[in-house]
């Protein structure tokens, strides 16, 4: 493949990588609304620790560097637990 068409891949995975982060800040929004409802704490240690176990695995089977993950998994972790708090 030639520059223009890994660049074309690149822009392809992007979107894939947008519309999968909207996704996952739809499900993440109800949530937020339950535990609101249930006037639960937004941040969940034991799901984060589980969570964090699963993102180091599977980036390591799939030769993504483990730590990038971890970085971009605590990212969007912060933003979730802020649209949470704004519940409350
Ligand atoms: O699963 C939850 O309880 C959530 O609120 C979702 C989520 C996440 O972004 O995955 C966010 C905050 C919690 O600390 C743990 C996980």
């Amino acid at each position: 493949m030639n520059l223009q068409q890994l660049r074309i891949d690149i822009d392809n995975i992007d979107t894939q990588l947008i519309t999968l982060l909207s996704k996952r800040f739809i499900a993440t929004r109800e949530i937020g609304k339950l535990k609101h409802q249930d006037n639960k704490d937004p941040i969940d240690t034991n799901r984060l620790n589980q969570l964090c176990d699963k993102w180091i695995n599977e980036s390591t089977e799939q030769e993504v560097n483990p730590e990038l993950s971890l970085q971009i998994l605590n990212t969007i972790h912060r933003y979730v637990v802020a649209e949470h708090k704004e519940l409350k």
